[in-house]
């Protein structure tokens, strides 16, 4: 198969969607088209793989779904809402309102515990910080890291780093987590266990997920694949 993505259906509600979107990078005199046409629609509960060769502008697309970089032209809207409209602080808001993000460098806070990077996203809303606490170690020890919770980043191995990223995304339940090769540097017993905990999150809920990813395993456990190519993304395979 290989056609444009279709609408959900109307009575599932649409967390993410994305319209005409274009994005070119100026290098030197030439102008580099990335996207050329982006149209997609993210209903609750839908998890979504995007596979593509590297190059062809998966992270590019992950920064306009998550309102990191506007688009050249065209529109990403949570629920309803378009960054395009709104300052960068205001795009700030929406992010810690509604998305979760696990990029390929994660990020973390350096000075600061995998327990305290994982309690960060829950203070800044409105968690007290026992809360906060109680909720960032049950996080991660559903990733395998209940003995690694006063270990700051330096001090842990690359895996273990970004399954702190993975459960700092994951904390504040958001409506949508946006993931760049989420799996990439585990073995495929700690995959297999991200993998149920997002399966878990999305049952419970309805949390959807969007990822970006070379593991075709990780792939085909989505709802939808889709690859992007030429700037254009095309539904690759649909599980209903
Ligand atoms: N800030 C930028 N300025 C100029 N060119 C850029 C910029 N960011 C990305 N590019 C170019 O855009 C293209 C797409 O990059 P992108 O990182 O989105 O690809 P990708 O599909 O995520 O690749 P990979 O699978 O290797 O991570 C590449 O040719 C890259 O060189």
């Amino acid at each position: 198969m290989n056609s444009q993505p279709q609408p959900p259906a109307q009575s599932q509600a649409i967390v993410l969607a994305c319209e005409n979107v274009y994005k070119s990078y100026q290098q030197g005199p030439e102008q580099l088209a990335v996207l050329q046409g982006v149209n997609l629609q993210v209903a609750a509960g839908e998890m979504l793989a995007i596979v593509g060769a590297s190059g062809s502008g998966k992270s590019t697309l992950l920064n306009m779904l998550g309102g990191l970089d506007l688009p050249s032209q065209g529109s990403v809207s949570i629920s309803g809402q378009s960054f395009n409209d709104l300052s960068e602080t205001q795009r700030g808001f929406l992010r810690q309102q509604h998305l979760g993000f696990v990029y390929q460098f994660h990020h973390l806070l350096g000075e600061f515990s995998a327990l305290e990077n994982v309690a960060m996203p829950l203070l800044l809303g409105s968690c007290s910080a026992k809360q906060a606490k109680t909720q960032a170690t049950d996080f991660l020890q559903r990733v395998g890291l209940g003995q690694r919770l006063q270990h700051k980043p330096s001090e842990l191995s690359g895996g273990e780093r970004q399954r702190v990223a993975i459960a700092r995304a994951l904390v504040t339940a958001p409506q949508c987590v946006l993931m760049d090769e989420p799996t990439g540097n585990l073995d495929q017993h700690t995959a297999d266990d991200i993998h149920q905990l997002m399966a878990e999150l999305n049952r419970n809920l309805d949390t959807s997920f969007i990822i970006v990813t070379h593991d075709m395993s990780l792939a085909q456990r989505m709802n939808k694949v889709y690859s992007l190519f030429e700037g254009q993304l095309h539904l690759q395979a649909e599980v209903s």
